[in-house]
């Protein structure tokens, strides 16, 4: 029987346009999967090394072939001046996977008036590990393909949810693109709980992790509603009990939380109109 082909499945080419943080973690995860490193070009302006293979240049200078999947990763206040330089080389038969918090479709079809199908993506940071969230949006003039193509993509970096109503996509970044620096601030916040209750402080940190973690991990396995969950850990006149009524009360966990993913998505519309000014 003839071997599985590792080529097969990956687009004929992706080219990063920026690839820090967020970027960089989807293409290290990609390449683990088994994306051939031939098939990667990543252009930043400081040239810096990716991952062994991968070709790196500080602009784009030709245009991009048809069928190649194309991911803007750079800040959305960058996008005017970025797209002014390379839009032009960016035709038909190509896919644009734009990871810019805030931006919408229609701002990103007006700076790529003659690219392929267009689709938003909110990754997160834990992708690296294939235990990410993304969320995806597509406009009506994306075609199946790309859209098939850019969630098989994403499905390679965990969990993957479209979005019918792109009104959502800053909602949505509020609760997932940036959940995980609340979670790391919860974690954060455990720690130095435990260490103000006179704990070793770097055992505490250690601690607090290894609990996130796990109920993260118990939670997903059992399948079991995490407020259940939570019932379960309490024992009938315990010591969890007394603490979850302080975090239930009106002004606790709740509402900070609200108010954390408000103020977070409300910072998405601010983006949009800072990336129609970078024009
Ligand atoms: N961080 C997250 O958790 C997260 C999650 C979801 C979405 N995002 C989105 O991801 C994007 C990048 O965020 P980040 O946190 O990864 O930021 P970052 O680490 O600062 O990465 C920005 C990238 O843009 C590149 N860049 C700067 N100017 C450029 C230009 N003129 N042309 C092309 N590339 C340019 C930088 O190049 P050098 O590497 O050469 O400096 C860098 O690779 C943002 O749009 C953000 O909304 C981030
Ligand atoms: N990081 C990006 C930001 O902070 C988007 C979600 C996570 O804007």
């Amino acid at each position: 029987m003839a071997k599985p082909d590792p080529a097969a499945n990956w687009p004929e080419h992706i080219l990063f346009i920026g690839c820090g943080n967020m970027a960089g973690a989807m293409l290290l995860r990609w390449l683990d999967e088994g994306l051939p490193s031939e098939r990667v070009t990543v252009i930043r302006p400081s040239g810096k090394a990716v991952a062994p293979g991968v070709t790196v240049g500080t602009s784009l200078e030709n245009p991009v072939a048809p069928g190649t999947l194309v991911l803007l990763g750079f800040k959305p206040q960058q996008l005017g001046l970025v797209a002014q330089d390379i839009a032009p080389l960016i035709g038909e038969g190509t896919t644009l996977l734009s990871i810019l918090a805030g931006v919408p479709l229609a701002r990103l079809r007006t700076a790529f008036p003659r690219s392929g199908s267009i689709i938003r993506c909110m990754p997160n940071l834990p992708v690296r590990i294939g235990k990410g969230v993304s969320i995806l949006a597509a406009g009506p003039d994306a075609t199946d393909d790309p859209r098939g193509l850019a969630g098989a993509l994403c499905a390679r970096l965990g969990l993957v949810e479209w979005l019918a109503d792109e009104r959502l996509f800053d909602a949505a970044t509020a609760l997932s693109g940036c959940g995980p620096a609340f979670v790391y601030r919860f974690i954060d916040a455990l720690a130095a709980a435990g260490a103000d209750l006179g704990l070793d402080s770097a055992a505490a940190a250690r601690m607090a992790l290894a609990t996130v973690e796990g109920a993260g991990l118990s939670a997903s396995a059992s399948g079991i509603d995490p407020r259940a969950m939570a019932d379960a850990v309490a024992s009938k006149g315990g010591m969890t009990r007394q603490g979850l009524d302080v975090l239930d009360q009106p002004d606790g966990l709740a509402p900070l939380i609200a108010r954390t993913l408000r103020t977070a998505r409300d910072r998405g519309v601010e983006l949009a109109a800072l990336s129609e000014k970078s024009s």
